[in-house]
């Protein structure tokens, strides 16, 4: 025996209000639908949604009336008397593109305001007026009525007690414009028009100036900023037209970017995420859409094939457009990019016409000063780049003054993009710096100075042997530097795999052991170079007493260290002490000699 369904309706109408409409607003907008619907079924010639608020009523009621096709009672039993049905679908269940409802509990969402629901309808097809009552406790009566005039519906709710805020008359007008003002029929609220006519990127203007100063002047007023600039959107497989503004200032990072999306002239939301890939996030769009699905709550778009379809076209748009600005108004490109370079290096990282633009337009932090890649490229002929803020801010002017260029890669996509850029440029070596190679750039000592220091670098070498450093004598620029603590990636991976291995045991150890293919080339010892142009150092390699020579290279060694930001190990620690002390004490000895 077949059996159907009971619903308690209190529990259903709970459900919607708590878990799928967000706020009891929605109500408004449902009936509006509703009324949208009924008029594109059968356009009217002179459609129209009139809402009485209150005020109008008299009684406390709302009530929304529209001229379009009506029910007739068949109907009436048939589509109101059950959740879920709906007259929006094919036969097949989907969606029918003219209508915005199709899953047939719109209606329900009225008794989150309200405990009772009439329904007074004529259908164009003939019959009599219908009046359908709706309770929330769950039962409806259904009558014939006196005869409406015309076809059309009249939705009438008396608001729950609690409720009647939502449904005052300034409530209702709030409502009516926010959700309705594009709408294509006319929708008044008492003897308030609340529609605005056609969408402004669609109404027709002889002069585009003109047309571009509506639209930014729509965006001051509905978003609250004045925009950078208005690029048109289109994407006729999405029934999409819109704008897309470009903002004024970035983001906070963690800022989502969310567009106001209208579908079908109905507002969707003014916070509608994932309509632009991520990487666009310098804009901002307000858009129409035929073929967009929403969420089951009508608060955002339904993540599916044509969305994605449409990510992907808008974003070709806002691509075009900054290659256009590239080649029409450089200048306003450059000012663009000072705001939102992020996005844009974001998308260098994948489209080869955007990392010609970065390389041609955006400024980079180098040793020789600021300036674009290109201009780099061109003094340098190739790219050595350091991966850390930290290690440009140590090397850079060491590196400038070896005549080594160097660029700081130390943000966000600087690396890849740097890494990319033989794809513009074949001939361009692309290289992160290896500090050890700073050395090899430095100027070795002639013979006969090579000779006399000898002496002094065999105490040296006795000093930092046991904190695994390397001494080196070096003459480089500037002269004010006299050391210099160099750790090459070969040392740095050489001291990590050495305290793996202390810490590893039998077979890791020996996995361990058997990786030294891997290992780069150059010293395996951070060394320590001392300039022999400094006047200080110079003195240093001099000194006949070994117990002064080695706390003085001490000293050094801890100083370029602590100059360079490099962790302190305890044996740098205590040779730090050591040297002090020692130094001090040497001091205080000689002035009391004295
Ligand atoms: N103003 C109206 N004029 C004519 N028919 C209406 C009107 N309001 C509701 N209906 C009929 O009642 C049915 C159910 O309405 P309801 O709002 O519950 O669902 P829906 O609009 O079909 O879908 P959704 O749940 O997406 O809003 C509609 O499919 C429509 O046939």
């Amino acid at each position: 025996m077949r059996h159907s369904f009971n619903v308690d309706l209190r529990g259903i109408v709970d459900l919607l209000g708590r878990h799928l409409y967000p706020s009891p607003r929605a109500y408004l907008r449902e009936l509006l639908q509703n009324a949208v619907d009924a008029l594109s079924a059968h356009r009217p010639a002179a459609p129209r949604i009139t809402i009485e608020p209150p005020s109008a009523t008299g009684d406390g009621t709302l009530r929304v009336h529209d001229n379009g096709i009506g029910l007739t009672e068949a109907q009436v039993h048939e589509l109101l008397a059950t959740i879920g049905r709906s007259s929006k679908r094919d036969e097949l269940g989907f969606s029918r593109q003219q209508f915005l409802g199709q899953f047939g509990i719109g209606l329900l969402s009225c008794f989150l305001v309200a405990d009772e629901v009439e329904v007074v309808t004529r259908s164009v097809a003939g019959g009599e007026t219908v009046r359908w009552v709706g309770h929330s406790g769950g039962h409806y009566t259904v009558e014939t009525a006196g005869p409406r005039p015309e076809p059309g519906t009249t939705v009438t709710l008396r608001a729950r007690h609690g409720s009647e805020h939502w449904l005052s008359d300034d409530t209702v007008l709030h409502l009516a414009g926010h959700f309705g003002s594009l709408l294509p029929y006319p929708v008044e609220v008492g003897d308030r028009l609340v529609t605005e006519g056609p969408p402004p990127w669609r109404t027709e203007h002889a002069d585009p100036r003109a047309r571009r100063e509506e639209l930014l002047r729509y965006a001051e007023t509905a978003l609250e900023f004045r925009p950078f600039d208005v690029i048109d959107l289109n994407v006729p497989a999405a029934g999409l037209t819109g704008v897309a503004y470009v903002l004024p200032t970035p983001l906070p990072a963690s800022a989502r970017a969310t567009h106001r999306v209208y579908l079908k002239r109905m507002l969707l939301g003014e916070r509608v995420e994932r309509l632009l890939p991520d990487w666009a996030f310098f804009a901002r769009c307000v858009v129409d859409a035929t073929e967009l699905r929403p969420t089951a709550d009508r608060e955002q778009l339904y993540e599916d094939d044509l969305l994605a379809e449409t990510r992907d076209a808008l974003g070709e748009q806002l691509r075009a457009w900054l290659v256009r600005l590239s080649t029409t108004a450089p200048a306003r490109l450059s000012r663009f990019l000072a705001v939102h370079h992020l996005g844009v290096k974001a998308l260098a990282v994948h489209d080869t016409d955007m990392l010609r633009l970065v390389d041609r337009w955006l400024p980079v932090e180098t040793g020789d000063g600021e300036m674009t890649l290109a201009e780099f490229r061109r003094r340098h002929g190739r790219i050595r780049y350091s991966a850390s803020v930290d290690e440009f801010r140590q090397f850079a002017g060491v590196a400038t003054a070896q005549g080594v260029g160097l660029v700081n890669a130390g943000y966000a996509y600087d690396a890849e993009i740097l890494n990319r850029l033989p794809l513009l440029d074949p001939d361009i070596a692309v290289t992160r710096l290896d500090p050890a190679e700073l050395a090899t750039h430095m100027d070795p000592l002639d013979p006969s100075a090579e000779t006399a220091v000898q002496g002094f670098l065999g105490h040296a070498r006795r000093a930092l042997d046991r904190l695994g450093c390397e001494p080196v004598l070096r003459a480089f620029e500037p002269v004010t530097l006299p050391a210099l603590y160099l750790e090459g990636r070969a040392a740095a991976r050489h001291a990590e795999r050495h305290a793996a291995l202390e810490s590893a045991d039998g077979a890791w150890a020996d996995m361990l052991d058997g990786l030294d293919e891997a290992e780069p080339a150059g010293p395996t010892r951070p060394q320590l170079i001392l300039n022999h142009n400094n006047p200080l150092v110079r003195r240093v390699t001099t000194l006949a007493d070994p117990l002064l020579a080695r706390l003085v290279v001490e000293a050094m060694y801890g100083h370029a260290l602590m100059q360079g930001h490099h962790p302190m190990r305890p044996a740098d620690t205590a040779a730090l002490n050591r040297s002090f002390l020692g130094l001090v004490e040497w001091a205080v000895h000689n002035v009391e000699d004295d």
